[in-house]
């Protein structure tokens, strides 16, 4: 397989979002790709997320942040220039968690720090979160991508991220900034440039000699790119329909946490919104189309439910559907 490189020299996360999409539908369909990129001052929400509820869109927007929504699942991340993303970009043949985490992992390691993949999604060192991954699988080619925290502003971090008082508790925590750390912590004459090159240099040692090196400006300059861009930087995209619902439900589990809300006319669910911080992208977009146009009742809920793919996910939200007051 051949491998080809890619550094965003772009800080625009919308721009980075549609460069990572273009490289998932063209060059990864053949190529194991690696994408450096970093985004200035933005929140990025995960694909099924509810933009009002996890960002502080007005406060970010009005110190000049952006948000942006990528197609990965998981859970809303802040990006400053002491953030650096990595994306890796393979055939669907080829995408292998543990080869690709083993570039981040190893590259660490290499540095001096001791770390771990951990639970669902986090890579932690001295037992906080550094990196968190997410994943996205297209047609012929998926991304595997993640943060690496080196020299975060964490106030912000805790400022424009709002996280709900369950979703601390389920990770043990009493603060968003208690749960993570910055890498130049511990070590301190870490810098972007030198976990650059250590990632770069873990990609070839994983996957062999670099075969090209992809230009950026060139691929940003693409037709197919401005139309990504004008998706990303869409208010549609970004904050979707409007959270206004005749009935709505939440709750969190082990997989994560769940809000649904229901439009329902004449006894009929005309509408249905999932909102989800879940890394099961396919669970949740069949959850939302079981539920669109059955009847609003107890039984028929049971019924769409009973019609997903058996799951721990759809375990869980059996038995509570089974107690939610209607
Ligand atoms: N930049 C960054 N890196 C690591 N962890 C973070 C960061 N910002 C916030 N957090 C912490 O992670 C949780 C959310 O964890 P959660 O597990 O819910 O979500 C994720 O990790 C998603 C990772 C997405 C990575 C993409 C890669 C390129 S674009 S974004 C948040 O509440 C904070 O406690």
């Amino acid at each position: 397989m051949k491998t080809a490189y890619i550094e965003s020299n772009s800080f625009d996360p919308w721009l980075n979002l549609s460069i990572e999409e273009y490289l998932l539908d063209t060059y990864a369909c053949d190529n194991n790709v690696l994408y450096l990129w970093q985004n200035a001052h933005t929140v990025v929400i995960g694909r099924n997320q509810n933009a009002w509820r996890e960002c502080r869109i007005e406060s970010l927007e009005r110190d000049g942040g952006k948000l942006a929504r990528r197609l990965s699942g998981g859970g809303a991340v802040y990006h400053d220039l002491g953030n650096l993303n990595f994306t890796f970009l393979l055939p669907r043949s080829e995408y292998n968690l543990h080869r690709q985490l083993a570039v981040i992992v190893d590259a660490v390691k290499g540095l001096g720090i001791e770390a771990s993949f951990s639970g669902r999604n986090d890579i932690l060192a001295e037992g906080k979160k550094f990196s968190g991954n997410a994943f996205y699988h297209g047609r012929q080619a998926s991304y595997h991508h993640g943060t690496v925290l080196i020299d975060v502003d964490m106030s912000k971090l805790s400022m424009y991220l709002n996280v709900s008082k369950a979703k601390m508790e389920s990770k043990g925590v009493r603060s968003v900034a208690s749960r993570v750390v910055n890498l130049k912590d511990l070590k301190p004459d870490l810098t972007i440039d030198i976990m650059k090159r250590a990632m770069y240099n873990g990609f070839i040692e994983e996957y062999g000699h670099i075969d090209r090196i992809l230009n950026y400006n060139e691929i940003a300059s693409r037709e197919e790119v401005r139309t990504l861009y004008a998706k990303y930087s869409s208010r549609e995209w970004l904050l979707g329909k409007s959270p206004d619902f005749d009935f709505g439900i939440e709750n969190r589990f082990a997989w994560g946490g769940i809000e649904i809300g229901l439009n329902v006319r004449k006894g009929m669910i005309r509408e249905a919104v999932v909102y989800s911080d879940s890394m099961d992208l396919d669970f949740i977009e069949s959850l939302r189309a079981s539920l669109k146009d059955i009847e609003f009742s107890r039984k028929s809920l049971a019924r769409a439910l009973a019609s997903l793919p058996e799951n721990k996910e759809r375990a869980d939200l059996l038995e509570w559907f089974d107690q939610v007051e209607l």
